[in-house]
């Protein structure tokens, strides 16, 4: 019995579920700036104020850092954020490691975010191979995992190239070794949310490559990555979205080519 031949489905199409990682939900961040303007920011001034009877400086200043920024960030995202010197890239991204505390808004988010340089506690008088083990361990990698992770980790950084550094103190390093190191021990354990504060802007370019490469790695292991640079070719590289401030005003957000080109319109840069 001849059977009909059935005419080809179209094919399925799978779509994975956007599963939101960071919300940050209208949220203002001020600076408290004691002192400001007037040359009484020493510490002689600060406790003479500070028992002095009267409560209140009138020498305090309040810089609002960050103003009214909402968005949603999602499993498996890369997102730039760009703007000019001042704008409140880095408060911003403070506030969502929970260092700094909202003025007002709330900002939720899905396991620790890790901001890298801060959450590594890296000491400046220990080799560069014990802030290894260290900061692995505070990371809350095993012993075992530290070990097994050692080589790979200083091979990344590639601090032992032009010899053997990793056994000198960090305090020997240059800002951009340690920069690197500092990278390397935390891109070395997957993060739900790992945000970089300029960090591919230091090391040279074949470093920057393999930084590049492991974001897109942290991405694929369903992580959320935040970059604050200013070289716009790390973030065209990196992220597939953007958002752009200004003044802690949200300029804009949406996907980096658009973003980057009202940017670059903008500051011709
Ligand atoms: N600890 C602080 N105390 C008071 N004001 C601060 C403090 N840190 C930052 N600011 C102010 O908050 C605003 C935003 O600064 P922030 O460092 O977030 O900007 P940024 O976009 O990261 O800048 P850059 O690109 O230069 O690194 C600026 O006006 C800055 O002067």
């Amino acid at each position: 019995m001849a059977v009909a031949e059935q005419p080809a489905l179209p094919p399925v199409q799978v779509s994975r579920p956007m599963v939101p990682t960071v919300i940050v939900e209208d949220v203002n961040i001020v600076y408290t700036v004691y002192g400001a303007g007037t040359g009484k920011g020493s510490a002689s001034a600060a406790l003479g104020r500070m028992l002095s009877k009267k409560r209140r400086s009138t020498n305090v200043r309040r810089v609002h850092a960050v103003k009214n920024v909402s968005f949603t960030a999602y499993r498996g995202e890369a997102i730039g954020i760009i703007g000019s010197n001042g704008s409140g890239k880095s408060t911003l991204l403070r506030a969502i490691a929970g260092l700094l505390p909202p003025e007002s808004g709330r900002i939720y988010t899905d396991g620790q975010p890790s901001l890298l340089g801060v959450n590594a506690a890296l000491m400046n008088d220990l080799t560069g191979g014990t802030n290894v083990v260290l900061g692995g361990l505070a990371m809350g990698m095993s012993r075992e995992e530290v070990r097994s992770r050692y080589k790979g980790i200083v091979d990344f950084s590639g601090i032992n190239e032009k010899g053997d550094f990793i056994s000198l103190p960090m305090r020997t390093y240059s800002s951009g070794m340690a920069a690197r190191l500092r990278f390397s021990i935390a891109a070395a354990k997957d993060h739900d949310v790992l945000m970089i504060d300029e960090a591919l802007a230091t090391g040279d370019r074949a470093f920057q490559r393999r930084s590049e490469e492991r974001i897109r790695e942290l991405r694929k292991e369903a992580g959320t990555v935040f970059l604050v640079s200013h070289s716009n070719k790390s973030i065209r590289d990196t992220c597939e979205r953007s958002i752009w401030l200004e003044h802690g005003v949200m300029l804009m957000d949406g996907p980096t080519e658009d973003v980057l080109a009202a940017y670059e319109a903008k500051t011709g840069k």
